[in-house]
C-alpha cells in the first residue's frame, strides 16, 4: 500500500510528531511525500520515503498524479485552514481528485489517526490485494 503524508507549514510539526507516534505503522509501507514534509519527516524519524517537489512548485500536482494513474491508496494531509496558500488552485485539485478516484484523504490530524488505526486494524488490506491487480488508471 502506498501513502502520501502531506503538511502546510504550520502543521508541519504536527504531522512529524504523528509520524514518530505511528512509526511502527508507517514502516510497513511505501510512503510519498511533498518535498519539504518528506525530508522533515526523514530527518525525525528515519522513515524511508519518496519525495516530490515542495507543494508550491508542483509537488501537489505530482502527489495528483500519482492519484489519476493509481499508485497510491491513502492520503494524509494536514491543511491549514487559517492560512492562505500561494497554491491553493493545486491543493484543491489534489483533495478533488481523491473524490474522483475514492481515496482515503484526511485533511486533519483526528481523521489521520482514524484512518491510521484503520490500516493497523486491517480495514485497508484489501488495497494490497487490490494493487497485485490493478493496471494503471481508469480506461486501461
Ligand atoms: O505545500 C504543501 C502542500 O500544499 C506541502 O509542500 P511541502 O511539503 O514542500 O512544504
Amino acid at each position: 500500500m502506498n501513502i502520501a503524508l502531506i503538511a502546510h507549514d504550520k502543521k508541519k510539526d504536527d504531522l512529524v510528531n504523528f509520524a514518530i507516534a505511528y512509526k511502527h505503522i508507517f514502516t510497513k509501507y511505501n510512503l510519498f511525500a511533498t518535498g519539504t514534509t518528506g525530508q522533515r519527516i526523514m530527518d525525525e524519524t528515519g522513515l524511508s520515503i519518496t519525495r516530490m517537489m515542495s507543494g508550491p512548485l508542483g509537488g501537489d500536482q505530482q502527489i495528483g498524479s500519482m492519484i489519476a494513474t493509481g499508485e497510491l491508496d491513502l492520503i494524509l494531509f494536514f491543511r491549514d485552514p487559517l492560512t492562505a496558500q500561494p497554491h491553493e488552485p493545486d491543493v484543491s485539485a489534489l483533495l478533488r481528485l481523491c473524490d474522483v478516484y475514492g481515496i482515503p484523504l484526511a485533511t486533519n490530524i483526528a481523521t489521520a489517526e482514524l484512518l491510521v488505526l484503520a490500516i493497523e486494524k486491517g480495514y485497508f488490506s484489501w488495497r494490497d490485494t487490490a494493487d497485485k491487480y490493478k493496471t494503471k488508471g481508469l480506461n486501461s
